[in-house]
C-alpha cells in the first residue's frame, strides 16, 4: 500500500472548493483518505448514504481533483466502515434510488441475505449497493442525499405537521400514521422529508427493509414485469418490505393497470402493519382518474400538506443551506434573497447556486452588490430575460387562432385545450409566474391543472417532433417580440 502524504486529502479538497463549490458540503470535512494503492485512492465516509452519494453524483470532481493534485491517472473509491468489515448476518444492505431532476428520488435499503457485502466499483455511476436483484429490471434507482436529513429540515408553519409526522414515522414505523401521505407544490421539501424518514430509520433499525422509489418506477417496472412475465419478482420486491417509500404518487392518475397493482401492493403491506409513506403534488382527492378505493386507502393515515414557507422561514431555510455548504453569506444578502423569492426552497437553493458561481468567477467574497448582480436585477429592474405573459399569450393565440376568452374559459375541446396546455407549459418555463397563479390566469384552474398540463406538453415534445417544431417557433416568436420591447 502507498504511504500516504497528508498534504494529498487538503489539496483535493481546496480543489474542489476552487473548482466544484455548488457540490461542496460541510460534511465533506468528515471524509478521510485512507489508501492510495496501485493508481485507487481510497476515501473513507462516515455512513453508507454518504458513500452512495458520493460514488453516484460526486465522483467525476473527485477524480478530477486527485488527477490534477497528483498529477497521475488515479481513480477514487467510498468505502465506509462495512466495506472494510463485510457483514455477513444478513444485515440491511443501503441500494439507492431517488429524484434527481428530473426524475424523483429513491432509495431502497433492501435486506439481501443472499448478496455479498456493498462495494462500489472504483470507477462505475452505481454501486453495488444499488445493484439491482433481478438483472436490470429494477436498475432505476436513484440516491439518497446525505443533506435531506431531519437536523437539516427548517420546520415552520408551513410544513409544521408534515414534519411532525414524518419524525413519528421515523420513530415508529408502521405504528404511528399510515400511510403517511404528504402533498403540496413543488419544491416545497417533500422528497427532504421522504429521503429523512428513510435515512433516520436506517441509523436506529438497520435491519429494517425499507423500499424508496419514485411512482414512475414503480409502474414503469410494473409494465416491464407484465411484458417479461415476471410479476412473481415484481411483487416480491414490493411486498416483501418493512417501509415502502413511494415518491410522486399522482402520476398514478389515469393509470389504471397501475393503480389496481398498487392497490394490492398497498392492501397487503397494511395488513400487516408495514408502514408506506406516499408524496404527491395533490391531495388524495384532488389527483385525477384516482380509484375510490384508492382514494379512502390513501386518507386512512395521515394527509399532510406543505405549503410555501414565510419570510422568517426562508431565511432560516437559507440560513440551514449556506451552512450545509460551508460558505459565508452576510445576512443582508440572505434577507435580500428571501425578499425577492418567496416561491419555494429549491428557488432559494438556486439563489444561493447562482450567487456562489458569481462569487468564485469573479473571485469576490459574497456581498450584497455581488447577489444583486447574480440574481439580475443591480438596477432594481426586473430580470430583462423575463417576459410577459401578454407576449406569451399573443404568439400561441396567434398560433392556434384562438382568443384568450377560449383559454380562460372552462371549454375542453381539443382547439381549446391544447393551446391553454401550451400557454400554462411556456408560462411556467418563461416567466416567474407560479403554478396557482398561472392556473388562476388561465380560468381560475388550480395548481394541479397546470402540472397536468405542463407534464402533457412535455410528454409530447419527446414523441412529436412536428409539435416540437411548432413550439419552437412559438417560442421564437415570443423571444422576437421580447427583444422588439426591449429594443423599442
Ligand atoms: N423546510 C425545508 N428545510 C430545508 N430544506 C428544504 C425545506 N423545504 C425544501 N427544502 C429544500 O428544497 C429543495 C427542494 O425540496 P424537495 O426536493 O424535497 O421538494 P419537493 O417538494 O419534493 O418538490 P417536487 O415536487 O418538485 O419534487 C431540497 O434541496 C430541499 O432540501
Amino acid at each position: 500500500m502507498g504511504k500516504l502524504d497528508p498534504a494529498l486529502w487538503r489539496d483535493i479538497m481546496t480543489y474542489l472548493r476552487r473548482r466544484h463549490a455548488p457540490i461542496c458540503r460541510q460534511w465533506f470535512e468528515d471524509l478521510d483518505l485512507v489508501a492510495m494503492d496501485s493508481g485507487l485512492l481510497q476515501v473513507r465516509t462516515s455512513s453508507s448514504v454518504q458513500r452512495n452519494y458520493l460514488q453516484n453524483k460526486c465522483l467525476d470532481p473527485f477524480t478530477e481533483a486527485a488527477q490534477a493534485v497528483t498529477g497521475n491517472l488515479v481513480a477514487v473509491r467510498f468505502v465506509n466502515e462495512q466495506d472494510a468489515k463485510p457483514s455477513d448476518n444478513g444485515e440491511a444492505v443501503a441500494a439507492a434510488a431517488a429524484k434527481t431532476a428530473p426524475a424523483a428520488n429513491s432509495e431502497a435499503n433492501l435486506a439481501r441475505p443472499a448478496d455479498p457485502p456493498a462495494e462500489p466499483e472504483p470507477t462505475g455511476r452505481r454501486t453495488s449497493a444499488a445493484r439491482p436483484r433481478h438483472g436490470d429490471l429494477f436498475a432505476d434507482q436513484v440516491v439518497l442525499s446525505p443533506d435531506y436529513s431531519f437536523d437539516n429540515f427548517i420546520s415552520g408553519p408551513n410544513n409544521q405537521l408534515a414534519y411532525a409526522a414524518a419524525v413519528a414515522v421515523a420513530n415508529q414505523p408502521g405504528t404511528a400514521y399510515n400511510p403517511l401521505f404528504i402533498h403540496g407544490g413543488v419544491g416545497l421539501g417533500k422528497t427532504h422529508l421522504l429521503q429523512a424518514i428513510c435515512q433516520k430509520i436506517m441509523e436506529d433499525r438497520p435491519d429494517t427493509q425499507i423500499l424508496y422509489v419514485s411512482c414512475d418506477a414503480f409502474m414503469n417496472q410494473f409494465i416491464e414485469c407484465v411484458q417479461s412475465g415476471q410479476m412473481h419478482e415484481f411483487r416480491h420486491r414490493y411486498r416483501h418490505v418493512d417501509v415502502l417509500v413511494i415518491d410522486d404518487i399522482h402520476f398514478l392518475a389515469n393509470r389504471e393497470r397501475s393503480q389496481e397493482e398498487f392497490f394490492h401492493t398497498f392492501n397487503d403491506l397494511y395488513q400487516s402493519n408495514r408502514q408506506i409513506v406516499l408524496s404527491s403534488d395533490a391531495a388524495p382527492s384532488e389527483i385525477p382518474h384516482l380509484e375510490e378505493r384508492l382514494l379512502s386507502r390513501f386518507q386512512w393515515g395521515l394527509v399532510a400538506n406543505v405549503t410555501k414557507p414565510h419570510y422568517e422561514t426562508r431565511v432560516a431555510i437559507l440560513r440551514a443551506k449556506v451552512k450545509l455548504r460551508g460558505i459565508e453569506m452576510p445576512d443582508d444578502v440572505v434577507g435580500y434573497i428571501a425578499n425577492k423569492i418567496d416561491s419555494n426552497a429549491r428557488e432559494l437553493e438556486g439563489a444561493i447556486t447562482t450567487i456562489q458561481a458569481h462569487a468564485a468567477l469573479q473571485d469576490q467574497i459574497i456581498d450584497l452588490n455581488l447577489a444583486r448582480t447574480a440574481l439580475g436585477d443591480s438596477s432594481g429592474e426586473p430580470r430583462t430575460n423575463q417576459l410577459t405573459l401578454q407576449q406569451i399569450i399573443d404568439a400561441v393565440t396567434d398560433h392556434y387562432n384562438v382568443r384568450l376568452s377560449d383559454l380562460q374559459s372552462r371549454r375542453r375541446h381539443k382547439s381549446v385545450t391544447e393551446p391553454r396546455q401550451v400557454c400554462m407549459y411556456l408560462a411556467r418555463k418563461r416567466t416567474r409566474f407560479s403554478l396557482e397563479e398561472i392556473g388562476g390566469y388561465f380560468g381560475g384552474r388550480d395548481h394541479t391543472t397546470v402540472m397536468h398540463s405542463i407534464r402533457t406538453v412535455q410528454d409530447r415534445l419527446e414523441s412529436d417532433a412536428s409539435f416540437s417544431r411548432q413550439l419552437d417557433q412559438m417560442d421564437n416568436a415570443i423571444q422576437r417580440s421580447a427583444d422588439d420591447a426591449r429594443s423599442g
